[in-house]
């Protein structure tokens, strides 16, 4: 399985670097407009393979796309990250012609390719990328929902003293502040969350996970990557593994939860072939509300991608 990484900054290369020491691609290509900086990383990478016992072959180049032909899943990270003071939404008019000319670039190559986008402002990158493209919509899908549940995950996890591997959550809607945690859907070890934490607690947590990218930003002056990358990491092993994973992913609904035409994180499975399937859930009228501001507000941000386009 060959994988090319596009953007080896801070994201793309930790990306890389999963990929390659957990062996879940043989071929990693990384790519950057800068000079040096995809080979640099690359030859890093690899030069951990004897330490840290992985034989994945990991390749920089800087914007030669012939050396990525035959990519079976290309995840796109081009892009700006924000700063203290930005919203994911600021970033739109030049990660938009990043992930416009990157994504003609890889499909060129690799016509067959699965993509994942990464670079914000996500549900919209991931719009740009499918019109660019021209893919079939189950294989232009974008990565958010796995980092955004993570988070609420781990903040479980913290305040209820128990593994972050025993909380299973899911969360939808765009990634941004309007996104939708689900605790009817929260469990811990299978209990329902509702039954181990005071209400107060629970909606501070959610609050918390909605802002959760901004705090890293405001933390450190640009945005998040360890998890980020992983969890790009983790949606290129569900496809390249042929899993069949249950995880949020953003993707274009036709029809689904009555949305057409908008790009959002819903619960999918995640397989050899892109989405398999979207799960659709029974909300109630209180997360119908919820995902109903989270449509309008992507929507809005994808009639200014139709504006500069
Ligand atoms: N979806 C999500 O949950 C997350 C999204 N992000 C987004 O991912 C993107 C990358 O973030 P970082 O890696 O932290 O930024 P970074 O600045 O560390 O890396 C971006 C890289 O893209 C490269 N690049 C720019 N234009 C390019 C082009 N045309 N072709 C190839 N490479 C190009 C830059 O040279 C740079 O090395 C940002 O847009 C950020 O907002 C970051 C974290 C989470
Ligand atoms: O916050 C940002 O700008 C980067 C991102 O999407 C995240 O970490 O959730």
């Amino acid at each position: 399985m060959k994988v090319t990484v596009v953007g080896a900054g801070n994201v793309g290369a930790t990306c890389a670097d999963v990929l390659a020491y957990r062996e879940i691609a043989n071929e990693v290509i990384l790519v950057d407009i800068k000079e040096g900086v995809a080979e640099g990383k690359a030859l890093d990478v690899w030069q951990k393979a004897p330490i840290n016992l992985y034989d994945t072959r990991t390749t920089g180049v800087t914007n030669d796309y012939e050396k990525t032909a035959g990519s079976d899943v290309v995840v796109i990270t081009s892009g700006l990250p924000r700063k203290p003071g930005m919203t994911r939404d600021d970033l739109i008019e030049t990660n938009a012609g990043i992930v416009k000319s990157v994504t003609e670039q890889v499909i060129k190559y690799s016509p067959e390719a699965i993509i994942v986008i990464v670079s914000n402002p996500l549900d919209v990158m991931t719009y740009q990328a499918h019109i660019s493209s021209k893919l079939p919509r189950t294989k232009v899908i974008g990565m958010a929902g796995i980092l955004d549940t993570a988070r609420y995950r781990a903040f479980l996890a913290e305040e209820l003293n128990v593994s972050p591997k025993d909380i299973q959550a899911v969360l939808m809607g765009g990634h941004g502040d309007t996104m939708v945690p689900l605790p009817r859907y929260t469990t811990v070890g299978g209990i329902p969350v509702t039954e181990l934490i005071e209400k107060d607690k629970l909606d501070a947590i959610i609050e918390r996970t909605k802002f959760g990218g901004g705090e890293l930003v405001k933390l450190m002056g640009t945005s998040a990557w360890y998890a980020p990358g992983s969890a790009a990491a983790q949606m290129v092993e569900a496809i390249v593994r042929d899993q069949k994973r249950v995880f949020p992913v953003c993707i274009k609904l036709d029809g689904e939860y009555g949305i057409d035409d908008c790009y959002l994180g819903v619960p999918v499975i995640l397989g050899k072939n892109g989405v398999e399937k979207v799960i659709e859930l029974d909300l109630n009228s209180d997360e119908k509300a919820l995902l109903e501001d989270s449509r309008l507000h992507v929507k809005e941000v994808m009639a200014v991608l139709e504006r500069l386009s």
